[in-house]
């Protein structure tokens, strides 16, 4: 596949090396960073089969929305543009172009995505636990809480009624989900959940070793989406 990379900070040279190793043409790169470099404008159908998008929150929904309108599907990795979904959705739908997001692409994330949902089912049919979600990442992150984290908070909050809003700080009432943050140097990506109650704890982790996992998934988004209109994510790709 022709592949149209956009961004090239961590991710990008990491999507990089393991699409040219798995038999994949970089299109072209498109980053300021980049002297000289192309636009999305510059791209079409004939010259990329899709876009991989990993950039900063502030410039994710602009480069969606120029990949949509070149007709070139888009696989969007940036977190913390959110508030801007709606618009995207409905840009996709109206130009009927494909989009696909994960606010995390690796497979583990994914699983633990789906244990967390099924965990906080079972202890809030247990009752007695207080629950919260931890992230830890490198100090260039600019996003707060990660993605990953709000994703990670929404499916508890679907599961365990007993929670019905999150915040990124300490509970301020047994009805908050807090979701903490932490900063520290080289931490790729490092997301808990936690269960106390008087009497225990229970812990469900993950831990990124490397970006490998995030640019394998993103990868397989890639390779899956050309050829399907609408809105997908990794319970789509994945099965789960
Ligand atoms: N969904 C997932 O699995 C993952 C998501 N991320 C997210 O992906 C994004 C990028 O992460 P990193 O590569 O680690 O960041 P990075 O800071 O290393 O790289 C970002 C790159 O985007 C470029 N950029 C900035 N504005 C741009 C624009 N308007 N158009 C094109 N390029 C632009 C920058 O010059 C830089 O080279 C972040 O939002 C991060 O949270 C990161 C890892 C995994
Ligand atoms: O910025 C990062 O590095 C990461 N961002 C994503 C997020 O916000 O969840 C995914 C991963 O944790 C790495």
């Amino acid at each position: 596949m022709n592949i149209l990379l956009i961004g090239y900070g961590k991710m990008g040279h990491t999507l990089e090396a393991l699409a040219t190793a798995r038999g994949h043409r970089i299109a072209g790169i498109v980053d300021p960073g980049q002297a000289e470099g192309p636009a999305i404008a510059d791209f079409t159908p004939a010259t990329a089969d899709v876009a991989i998008e990993f950039t900063r929150p502030d410039a994710a929904f602009a480069n969606v929305a120029a990949c949509l309108r070149q007709g070139i599907p888009v696989v969007c990795g940036s977190t913390g543009w959110l508030g801007q979904w709606d618009e995207a959705v409905a840009l996709t739908n109206e130009l009927k172009g494909s989009l696909f997001y994960a606010s995390n692409y690796s497979v583990g994330v994914n699983l633990f995505f789906h244990f967390n949902e099924y965990i906080a089912a079972k202890m809030h049919q247990f009752g007695g636990y207080d629950v919260a979600v931890r992230e830890i990442h490198h100090l260039q992150k600019l996003d707060q809480p990660s993605g990953t984290a709000v994703t990670a908070a929404e499916g508890i909050l679907a599961h365990f009624p007993a929670k019905t809003s999150w915040r990124n700080a300490p509970a301020q009432g047994p009805r908050e989900l807090a979701v903490l943050s932490e900063r520290t140097a080289d931490v790729v990506g490092t997301h808990v959940v936690t269960y106390t109650s008087e009497v225990d704890t229970l812990e469900l982790k993950h831990e990124a070793h490397s970006r490998a996992g995030f640019a394998q998934g993103a990868l397989l988004a890639a390779e899956w989406l050309p050829g399907r209109a609408g809105v997908f994510g990794m319970k789509e790709l994945l099965g789960l």
